[in-house]
């Protein structure tokens, strides 16, 4: 029996080894934001499976977000947290605890990947002109220092990859006269992505993958070509948080990324599931000339 166990331990390491061939020496942009992050022991499981695919020979970027932590702050210090379509209202002071908290949420992921480790360099779009902003208004409305990422630099990520370091990136850039601006984490992690020309952008999430019917779970899609990621968001069938995040998926894989994953953040080790199994796990968006490689 005891044999038996180990067998098929020893099966699991040779079912990753196609996917090691695969990427190693690859770009992989990892989104990591939402329940995930919050909780510690998921936090410190995300960050081990990333070194991981870092020890293997992959190139992971992690792009993370903390919009939790940072409403936690603002009611701290008595204001108020203000949400339109999706981005936060960001008015002067805003701006300065979301800057303060994302930057120790920055170097907390860069502590734990050193622990395990790896290599981690913490920055901020700010470092390096790396992430660049216009303004963005929401339907016309003046929402404050929120930023439309406009161009990404990869000059110091490609630096930092190059020299063996995983980059933790926390959403902030600036705009031509160097103000200071908020970005929704999820565009930061596409326009990274695009920007490095990364093989994979997986979005870590707090549910199981995008739904045909959000009411009904028997309904995840397990892979979603673009026209067909397309046609389900003009379906009215899309909403909320996951709307921004699916025409992301489709910017990104139109702009030359080969593969985009929505996964279950809450799930443990999602990511090796996802990376080193053959069935993977979440919603892919693939490019639909791409084979669908999990059929092959
Ligand atoms: N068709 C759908 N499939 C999956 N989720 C959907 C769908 N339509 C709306 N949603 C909502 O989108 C949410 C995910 O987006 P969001 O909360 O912004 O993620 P994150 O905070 O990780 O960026 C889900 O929790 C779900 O309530
Ligand atoms: C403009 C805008 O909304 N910025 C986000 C940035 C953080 C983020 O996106 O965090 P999650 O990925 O954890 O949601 C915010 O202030 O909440």
């Amino acid at each position: 029996m005891e044999m038996e166990l180990w067998l098929e331990k020893a099966q699991v390491l040779i079912e990753a080894l196609p996917y090691i061939q695969k990427f190693n020496g690859k770009i992989i942009v990892v989104k990591y934001g939402g329940s995930a992050m919050v909780d510690e022991e998921l936090k410190k499981n995300v960050i081990k499976d990333v070194a991981l695919l870092k020890l293997v020979g992959f190139k992971p970027i992690i792009v993370h977000g903390g919009g939790k932590e940072i409403s936690s702050w603002i009611a701290k210090v008595g204001m108020e947290t203000k949400f339109v379509n999706g981005l936060r209202v960001t008015d002067a002071p805003t701006m300065e605890i979301a800057e303060m908290v994302l930057g120790r949420v920055n170097k907390s992921l860069v502590q734990l990947m050193q622990s395990n480790g790896v290599k981690a360099v913490g920055i901020s779009g700010k470092d390096g002109g790396t992430i660049k902003v216009d303004k963005k208004l929401s339907n016309g409305q003046d929402i404050g220092f929120v930023g439309d990422v406009k161009e990404v630099d990869a000059g110091l990520l490609n630096t930092l990859l190059e020299n063996d370091f995983v980059p933790v990136i926390c959403p902030i850039g600036t705009d031509d006269l160097y103000n200071t601006y908020n970005i929704n984490a999820d565009d930061a992690a596409c326009a990274i992505a695009t920007a490095v020309k990364a093989e994979k952008l997986a979005f870590l999430t707090d549910i199981e993958g995008v739904y045909r019917d959000p009411k009904d779970p028997s309904t995840l899609i397990s892979e979603l070509t673009i026209p067909e990621a397309k046609e389900l968001l003009s379906s009215g069938n899309v909403g909320g948080g996951m709307l921004p995040k699916l025409n992301n998926c489709i910017d990104a894989v139109e702009s030359g990324v080969s593969r985009v994953h929505i996964l279950d953040g809450r799930i443990e080790h999602c990511l090796l599931l996802e990376f080193f199994t053959n069935k993977g796990i979440g919603t892919a968006i693939l490019n639909s000339l791409e084979k669908r490689y999990y059929h092959e």
